[in-house]
C-alpha cells in the first residue's frame, strides 16, 4: 500500500517523516507521466451466477487515442446473460482498434425514448403505479459470501471491511442501506468526502512536503499552512475541516465506492436520483476516483434488478456526454453536438442524446470505453492528461406503467457521475497555449456558476441560477426535489498546492454546509434526521481571498458560519453577480433590501441558553412602546453571563470585516473579467460572439458594482440598527436595575 509519513510540527518548524511509496506507483508514474491502474481490475463478485462478467472498470478515462482508457486485460466474459435481444447496435464510432465490438443484439438506442432526455420532467414524472415500489431489499441476496479482490489493491473484500471499520470510515454499503423507503433518511441528502492523494513522484523528486494530515479513525484533516510574518519568519497556520468523510491516500477505490455510491444505488430504485461528482483541481486525482464508481454502480443495480427486483420490469439505461466549451456533446454517438432546450416548464432535456438499453456489466463497459475514448482531454501544468470537459454518465432505472415491455418506460430514478474538469488558477494556465486557457477559462466559469447555485441554495433565495452555464442546468435535479448528491473533493497533499487545497476545501465546506438545513431543511423533510456535523469554523482572515488569480476569487473561502449566523446569508445576497438568468420565481430585480428582509437569525450565542430562564419583567410593556421596531426577539436572546455591549461590538466588526472581504472579492472579480475579455480578445472570436461576452461580463461588473451599494446601505441601515440595539439594552439593563 502506498504510504505518505505523517507530518510533525513543533511550533514553527515542520519536521516531515516522508515513507516510500511502492515501486508500482513510481514505476508507473514513471512510464508515462500518469500513475496506471494496477493489473488488478477484476473485481470478481464470483457468486453473481445470473450476471457473469462482473468486473470492475475505470470510466471517465479521458480520451487522446484511448490514452486514458483503463482496460481490464483480464476482462472475460461476452456479455453474459443479456436479457434483451433488441436488433439496434450503437453507432460504432471513433473506437479504438482494441475496443470489443459490441453485440448488435446487446443494446437499444432510445427503443423506448424519443430521443430526448429529459433530465427533469421525465425523471421527477412518477410511474402511477410506481406509488410503491414493493419488495424490501434483501440484503444478503445481493452481496456474495465472499468478494474478490478489488479494484486497484489486493485486498479481500472482508478485509476492506475491517480495514474501513478500523479507519472510523462509516460502515455504509447496501447490506445496510434502504431496506425500505423510510430508510432513504439514513443516507445524506448531501454528502461531501474528501480524497488526499499520495504524493506523485515529481512532488518526491522535488523534497516537497506533505502538509495535509488525516488523523486515524477521524473524519477531519488539517492542511499545515507555512507563512511568512512581516519580519519574514515563518509560521505555520492550520487550518482544520471537518467533513462526512475523509479519505487518505492509503484508501483503495474499492472503499472510496462503499463510502460514497454505494449507500444511495438502492434509493434509485425508490424514485430518487442521486449524483456523484468529483471536484479538484487539475491533476488531483478526480478521473482516478470517478473511473470505477459507474462499474461498481452497474453491477449492484443490475445485480438488484435480477435479484430483489426480479421480473418486476426494471430496465437500465446509459448515457454518456460531455460538455466541452460550454457545449454538449454526446460521447456514445461519434461526439454529436447535442441541444440543451427548455420546455415551458422550465425544465431540461436534451435534445438528441442516445440513450442505450443495457442488461450486462460488459455491455456497460464497452459503452463507456467507447465513450471515453471520445472524451476531450488535453495537457496542463498539472496533469499531462487532464480532462478538458465535464464528463456525465447517467445510469437511469425506468420501468413501463405496467411493468411490461409493451409500454414505454420511465424513469423512476437515475444515477448520475460527473468528473467534472479540473479547476486551475490563472497562474497555472500561463505556460499554455490560448486554446489551453480558453478551456480553463470556460471551466472556471461554469464551476464558478456551481458555486453560485450551491450559495444561493445554502441562502434560502428563491431564485437559484442554475442557468449560469450549461453544468448547472444538468446538475439541477441534483439538489432539488428528492435527491442525493455525494461529492468527492480530492486534493493533493503537497505543499505547493497549499492554496489550491484550502480553495477546493473551502468549496467544499460550502457544498456541505447545504445539508444543514435552511431551504432544503424544509423542502426535505428527510434531512431533519440527518445527523451533519458542522465544519470547524476557520478564522476570517485565512478565508479572505489572498490571490487575485481566476481560481482563487472563484473558490474564495466562504465566509464561514458566523456565530452570529448571517454571515454567509449577506455574503450570498450580496454576490449576485452571476445570475444573469431570470426564472419567473426569482425575483432578483425584486430583492427587497429592508431592513426587515435582513432580519438576521437569532444570534447563536443563545445555544445552550434556556429562554424561560429569561424572565421579562411586567415592565416590559414600556419599553415595547417605547420602542415598536424594535423586535422583541432579540432581547430574549441575552444571556446574563454575556456582555451584549461587547457581542453587539464583536457583531459590528464582524460586519465590517465582512465588508471589506467583500470589497476585495469583487477587486479581484474585476481583474478576472479583465483578464477574461483579455483572453477573449486575444483568441480573435467572431466579432458578435465577443460583443456577446462583453455584454455579459458588463453585465456581470454592474451586478458587482450594484452589489457593493447595496452592501453600503446594509452596513448604514445596520448600524442605525444597532444604536437603536443599544438604547433597548440601555432601557433594559436599567429596568434591570
Ligand atoms: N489516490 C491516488 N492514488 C494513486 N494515484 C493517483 C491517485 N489520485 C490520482 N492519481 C494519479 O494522479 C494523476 C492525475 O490524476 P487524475 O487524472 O485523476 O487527475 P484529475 O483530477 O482528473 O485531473 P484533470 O482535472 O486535469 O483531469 C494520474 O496519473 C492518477 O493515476
Amino acid at each position: 500500500m502506498n504510504a505518505v509519513g505523517r507530518q510533525m510540527r513543533s511550533g514553527s518548524s515542520t519536521v516531515h517523516h516522508q515513507r516510500q511509496y511502492s515501486d508500482n506507483f513510481l514505476d508507473s508514474s514513471s512510464s508515462n507521466g500518469r500513475w496506471l491502474q494496477s493489473n488488478g481490475l477484476q473485481h470478481l463478485h464470483s457468486s453473481t451466477t445470473a450476471l457473469p462478467g462482473f468486473q470492475d472498470y475505470g470510466f471517465f478515462g479521458g480520451g487522446g487515442g484511448g490514452a486514458r482508457m483503463f482496460r481490464n486485460a483480464g476482462r472475460g466474459g461476452n456479455g453474459g446473460s443479456e436479457l434483451f435481444s433488441e436488433p439496434s447496435t450503437p453507432p460504432v464510432c471513433s473506437r479504438s482498434s482494441s475496443q470489443r465490438k459490441i453485440a448488435d443484439d446487446q443494446v437499444s438506442p432510445n427503443e423506448l425514448s424519443p430521443g430526448i432526455l429529459d433530465l427533469h420532467s421525465l425523471d421527477t414524472e412518477l410511474l402511477p403505479e410506481m406509488s410503491h415500489v414493493p419488495a424490501p431489499y434483501d440484503g444478503t441476496s445481493f452481496y456474495p459470501t465472499a468478494r474478490g479482490r478489488s479494484f486497484d489493491d489486493s485486498e479481500q473484500f472482508l478485509t476492506n471491511k475491517a480495514n474501513v471499520r478500523s479507519r472510523g470510515l462509516p460502515d455504509n454499503n447496501l447490506l445496510k442501506s434502504f431496506s425500505t423507503d423510510k430508510d432513504k433518511s439514513a443516507v445524506a441528502k448531501i454528502k461531501v468526502v474528501v480524497r488526499k492523494r499520495p504524493l506523485n513522484k515529481k512532488e518526491l523528486g522535488r523534497k516537497e512536503e506533505d502538509i495535509v494530515t488525516i488523523e486515524p479513525n477521524s473524519n477531519s484533516l488539517t492542511v499545515h499552512e507555512t507563512k511568512q510574518k512581516v519580519d519574514l519568519t515563518e509560521y505555520v497556520e492550520k487550518h482544520e475541516f471537518v467533513f462526512d468523510a475523509v479519505l487518505d491516500e492509503e484508501v483503495s477505490n474499492d472503499e472510496v465506492y462503499r463510502e460514497t455510491v454505494e449507500p444511495v444505488v438502492p434509493a434509485i430504485f425508490q424514485r430518487t436520483k442521486a449524483t456523484c461528482f468529483a471536484y479538484g483541481q487539475t491533476g488531483n486525482g478526480k478521473t482516478y476516483t470517478m473511473q470505477p464508481l459507474p462499474l461498481k454502480a452497474s453491477q449492484d443495480i443490475l445485480r438488484l434488478m435480477h435479484h430483489t427486483y426480479r421480473n418486476q420490469g426494471f430496465q437500465l439505461f446509459v448515457s454518456f456526454f460531455e460538455i466541452y466549451g460550454g457545449k454538449l456533446f454526446d460521447l456514445l454517438n461519434e461526439r454529436r453536438k447535442l441541444c440543451m432546450r427548455e420546455d415551458g416548464k422550465q425544465q431540461v432535456c436534451i435534445v438528441g442524446l442516445q440513450e442505450y438499453r443495457v442488461s450486462s456489466v460488459d455491455l456497460i463497459r464497452d459503452l463507456i470505453e467507447k465513450g471515453n475514448a471520445t472524451r476531450s482531454t488535453g495537457t496542463t501544468g498539472a496533469n499531462e492528461e487532464s480532462s478538458r470537459s465535464h464528463a456525465i454518465l447517467q445510469l437511469a432505472i425506468k420501468k413501463s406503467a405496467d411493468g411490461s415491455e409493451s409500454k414505454p418506460a420511465r424513469v423512476v430514478g437515475k444515477l448520475s457521475f460527473i468528473d467534472l474538469a479540473g479547476s486551475e488558477r490563472g497562474a497555472d494556465t500561463t505556460d499554455n497555449d490560448k486554446q489551453t486557457r480558453m478551456e480553463g477559462a470556460e471551466i472556471n466559469k461554469s464551476l464558478l456558476a456551481l458555486k453560485e447555485c450551491i450559495r444561493a441554495l445554502d441562502s434560502d433565495q428563491g431564485h437559484i441560477p442554475f442557468r449560469g452555464s450549461k453544468l448547472t442546468e444538468v446538475l439541477r435535479d441534483s439538489f432539488v426535489g428528492d435527491s442525493r448528491t455525494v461529492m468527492i473533493s480530492c486534493i493533493s497533499p503537497n505543499s505547493g498546492s497549499c492554496e489550491h487545497t484550502l480553495n477546493t476545501l473551502r468549496y467544499a465546506d460550502r457544498v456541505k454546509s447545504l445539508s444543514k438545513g435552511g431551504n432544503n431543511a424544509k423542502k426535505d423533510p428527510l434531512l431533519a434526521t440527518l445527523n451533519i456535523r458542522e465544519s470547524t469554523t476557520v478564522p476570517l482572515s485565512s478565508v479572505l481571498p489572498t490571490s487575485s488569480t481566476m481560481e482563487a476569487t472563484m473558490m474564495d473561502a466562504p465566509i464561514e458560519h458566523s456565530r452570529f449566523g448571517w454571515i454567509k446569508q449577506m455574503e450570498s445576497e450580496s454576490s449576485l453577480p452571476y445570475n444573469i438568468d431570470r426564472v419567473s420565481s426569482g425575483r432578483e430585480e425584486d430583492f427587497d433590501f429592508s431592513e426587515e428582509f435582513y432580519e438576521p437569525e437569532k444570534p447563536s450565542w443563545k445555544k445552550n441558553v434556556k429562554q424561560e430562564a429569561f424572565h421579562i419583567p411586567p415592565k416590559e410593556d414600556k419599553i415595547r412602546k417605547a420602542e415598536p421596531q424594535t423586535k422583541w426577539k432579540d432581547m430574549a436572546d441575552f444571556d446574563g453571563s454575556l456582555d451584549p455591549e461587547q457581542d453587539l461590538n464583536a457583531l459590528l466588526k464582524e460586519e465590517e470585516d465582512l465588508v471589506s472581504a467583500h470589497r476585495k472579492t469583487v477587486e479581484e472579480t474585476i481583474d478576472i473579467v479583465k483578464e477574461e475579455m483579455k483572453l477573449l480578445v486575444e483568441a480573435d472570436q467572431p466579432g458578435n460572439q465577443l460583443d456577446d461576452y462583453i455584454s455579459k461580463l458588463n453585465t456581470i461588473l454592474s451586478h458587482k458594482a450594484a452589489g457593493i451599494l447595496q452592501l453600503q446601505n446594509r452596513l448604514a441601515s445596520f448600524q442605525r440598527r444597532l444604536n437603536e440595539h443599544n438604547v433597548l439594552v440601555s432601557s433594559f439593563i436599567d429596568v434591570h436595575q
